[in-house]
């Protein structure tokens, strides 16, 4: 079988793409953190066991808002990623970590893709620019690094924090108290609506403006998304995280994320030296077997250890 690529060869080929910034993540490097709560609707009890989504469950939550990638300047205004990540203060030694994107793929569904994909976007040691050409020859050859990107430029970019959708993207398995295991992917709906920047507003509001707005809208209102966990049919792929489900699955509300507070602007926050696990899972909730999910841990941790150095 071909080698893997290890947690440390593919964050190396994350820091050629970007470069590396002294104290950032290499991913997800502009972010700002927040806090507020969780509240369940008691839902989806029938679906796993999990502490949070219990009836009457209401946590404590520290977030961080981010745009993707390892630039810490990446525009505000252009169609990327931008993340939402929680850890959920639960009681009894009980953990549960989220880290989520504002589209329902990922970049590449196995690891070897994902580093070719890393590598044809490094700039050319001779220009010290990315090579249109072998990026073009590269997407030709991996089809399904359209994925993201088209959704992006069809749903993006969102026009506060606030008002993008955010999905688990890899799939995770559910257990009630029955025993009953099904996989499942979740959204956050944002109460606000779904709301994107006209072209006129992407020019005029310019490259930063999302954790200004975030701190403006949080000071009169809390921000507010629905918590719907999804359920596949029959032959959905499941492992796959650049396959979308169809939008017309079973969506069942589980609960509602209030952010009541932001870092302000030039204050260190909370969640600056945290690093949010996706895989840091409660009882009732399992990793699937998506390789894309369970390299994530191992990769966060290598890019953790270096911007702590
Ligand atoms: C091969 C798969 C992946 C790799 C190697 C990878 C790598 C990384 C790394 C190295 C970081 C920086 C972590 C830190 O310093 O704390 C990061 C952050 C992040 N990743 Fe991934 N990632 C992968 C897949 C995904 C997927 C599928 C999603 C979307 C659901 C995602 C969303 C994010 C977000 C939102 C952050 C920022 C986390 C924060 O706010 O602290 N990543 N990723």
């Amino acid at each position: 079988a071909a080698q893997e690529p290890t947690p440390e060869a593919i964050v190396d080929a994350m820091e050629k793409v970007s470069g590396t910034h002294a104290g950032k993540r290499r991913s997800g490097a502009k972010g700002v953190c927040a806090a507020g709560e969780f509240v369940s609707t008691g839902a989806g009890a029938r679906l796993t066991k999990a502490s949070l989504l219990q009836p009457g469950a209401r946590v404590p939550v520290t977030a961080r808002f981010s745009n993707g990638g390892g630039n810490p300047r990446a525009p505000d205004n252009a169609p990327a990623v931008r993340g939402m990540s929680l850890a959920f203060a639960l009681p009894g030694g009980d953990s549960f970590e989220m880290v989520m994107i504002n589209a329902p793929a990922f970049g590449a569904s196995t690891l070897p893709s994902f580093m070719k994909l890393l590598e044809s976007r490094a700039p050319d040691p001779t220009t010290g620019q990315p090579d249109p050409q072998r990026i073009a020859a590269a997407d030709r050859e991996n089809p399904e690094w359209a994925v993201q990107p088209n959704y992006l430029r069809a749903n993006s970019p969102p026009s506060s924090y606030a008002t993008a959708p955010y999905f688990s993207v890899n799939s995770f398995v559910f257990q009630n108290a029955a025993g009953e295991k099904r996989h499942v992917r979740w959204t956050f709906e944002p109460v606000a609506g779904r709301a994107v920047l006209t072209p006129e507003e992407r020019a005029a509001r310019g490259a930063d403006f999302l954790q200004d707005e975030l701190r403006g809208r949080v000071g009169r209102a809390p921000a507010e998304w629905r918590m719907m966990v999804v359920l596949p049919r029959e032959g959905d792929p499941l492992l796959s995280a650049t396959a979308i489900w169809p939008a017309d699955r079973e969506q069942v509300e589980v609960g509602l994320l209030r952010i009541t507070s932001v870092t302000p602007a030039g204050q260190p926050g909370e969640c600056d030296p945290m690093m949010f696990n996706p895989t840091l899972l409660p009882a009732g909730i399992e990793p699937s077997d998506d390789p894309m999910l369970n390299i994530r841990a191992p990769a966060y941790a290598v890019s953790l250890s270096r911007r702590l150095q």
